[in-house]
């Protein structure tokens, strides 16, 4: 039942929809991506900008410095984490929420219709720009509730914590630290955990999601020449790094999707009947994923398949070759240094380490076999485990019941294919639990082009997460 108290809310939000748009636009004009050195400056203008909205809004708030990383050969300093505080009070739970503000990187000659860091709106009333979904939306979105509340003159429901780091998308590194090291100070007294990075499965109908899949990332080094050549001067005459690197990467994976690292598969969690019959009651339609896809390429045509090795079984992707000639043109070069990017997305009950050890003794034996006079070098870049959690406890029964009341229908109970290292971390360090409660729908483009968030699903994410934390205070433990 709708309480007349959140029904202020909601009106309140649906009143503020248009600042709440604009505010968005402004984060997504900050080209905040945290995977290239050139960006770095403005993931710290991201935080500052965080930084004036939680000042505006009363939020008290500790800035932590990470240290600093090695990026193309640049030391850099990390963004900061920004641990946020909203209210006080030992009567109340305290939820911890989680974000992210930086982004993927994006360039309009990907294919973008618009600049990537220019919010547009379509006539479909879809909100385009780099990071409106993955995760700017979501993370203002805590912070609107937060102003819904103080416009409508209503009592925040519970004491809320912010975690909102810059570096998810590159690994989030000098996070896991921070978390261990405030587990007894900052973050001793959350009850639990909700984090807002994913998205829903199809287009129509909400889900909460309980688990992720891990990451182990890769890049392949093969160099040679001392600089690059003509291939017509040179070709035939010396070993070519890209042909290495191309013959390496080949050795990976299958077309249908099955990877070739031997070992690989052997402490992948067995599917058990309980665990199969869950499938079947998911809705999801293959038409829908096709759309999202924009193309009807999947190596499955049923659902359960699909799902499955979307959830629970691992798969190996090849990301790009830095250093490898990609303009337009017929340039007639030869490398001299290549650098192959692949991930092994990571299931229940597989081990970052053990995966890298698999794949480093597979690819210098596939390497030797080559009888190349090239360098080569296999890196791991960043690992995380999957992540489970039980999607019984209140924390997921509040959430669900808040869905009922924005969206007048039950979630479907997801797990997700993507990563969010933190959220083991969180589980494991504050041994609390925690909750995935996604704002977007499973087409809004996360890491591609044009990238988008509905405005619909926006407000009504607003809405989902004020109503989620009344449910939370309404909750007896
Ligand atoms: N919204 C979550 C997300 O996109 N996570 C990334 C994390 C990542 C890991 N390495 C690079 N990025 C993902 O790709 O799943
Ligand atoms: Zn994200
Ligand atoms: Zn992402």
């Amino acid at each position: 039942m709708i309480t007349s108290t959140l029904e202020k809310y909601f009106n309140t939000v649906d009143s503020l929809e248009n600042l709440y748009v604009e505010r968005l636009k402004e984060a997504v004009a900050i080209p905040s991506v945290s995977g290239d050195a050139a960006y770095r400056e403005n993931v710290f203008k991201m935080s500052q900008w965080l930084i004036e909205l939680f000042q505006k809004l009363g939020i008290s708030y500790e800035v932590v410095n990470v240290g600093t990383q090695v990026l193309d050969n640049k030391t850099l300093k990390l963004p900061p984490v920004l641990l946020g505080t909203y209210g006080n009070d030992p009567n109340k739970k305290t939820i911890l929420v989680y974000g992210h503000y930086d982004v993927q990187p994006a360039l309009i000659e990907d294919g973008w219709n618009s600049p990537p860091f220019e919010l547009v709106e379509t006539d479909k009333n879809q909100l385009i720009g780099r990071g409106s979904s993955d995760d700017k939306g979501p993370i203002i979105g805590w912070l609107n509730a937060i102003e819904a509340h103080q416009k409508a003159g209503i009592e925040f429901p519970v004491n809320l914590k912010i975690c909102f780091e810059g570096m998810e998308e590159s690994g989030s590194e000098g996070l896991d630290e921070v978390i261990c090291k405030e587990a007894s100070r900052y973050f001793k007294d959350v009850d639990a955990v909700c984090i807002s990075d994913n998205y829903w499965l199809g287009v129509k109908k909400p889900c909460l999601t309980y688990g992720l899949r891990g990451i182990a990332y890769y890049k392949v080094i093969v160099s040679g020449p001392g600089r690059d050549l003509h291939s017509g001067v040179f070709g035939g005459t010396v070993h070519e790094p890209m042909t290495d690197l191309i013959l390496l990467l080949s050795k990976l994976v299958t077309p249908s999707g099955e990877i070739l690292i031997p070992g690989i598969n052997d402490d992948v969690a067995p599917l058990t009947e309980n665990e199969n019959k869950t499938y079947e009651s998911i809705e999801f339609d293959l038409n829908e994923y096709h759309d999202a896809i924009e193309s009807k390429t999947t190596i499955y045509d049923d659902k359960i398949n699909t799902l499955q090795h979307r959830w629970r079984y691992p798969s190996l992707s090849i990301h790009g070759i830095e250093g490898a000639f990609s303009a337009s043109g017929a340039k007639t070069v030869l490398p001299a240094k290549v650098l192959g990017k692949f991930s092994i997305r990571l299931v229940p009950d597989m081990d970052p380490e053990r995966v890298n050890a698999l794949v480093k003794k597979y690819l210098t034996e596939e390497f030797s076999k080559l009888k190349s006079k090239n360098s080569f070098n296999v890196e791991c870049l960043h690992g995380a485990k999957a992540w489970v959690a039980s999607p019984d406890h209140w924390n997921y029964i509040a959430a669900a019941k808040a869905v009922e009341m924005v969206f007048n229908v039950k979630p479907d109970y997801t797990r997700e294919g993507g990563s969010i290292p933190v959220t083991l971390t969180f589980q494991d360090a504050l041994n609390k639990n925690v909750l995935l409660l996604p704002m977007g729908r499973g087409d809004d483009g996360a890491h591609s082009t044009n990238e988008k968030l509905d405005r619909s699903n926006y407000i009504s994410g607003i809405k989902l997460f004020g109503a989620y934390l009344h449910e939370i205070a309404a909750t007896k433990i």
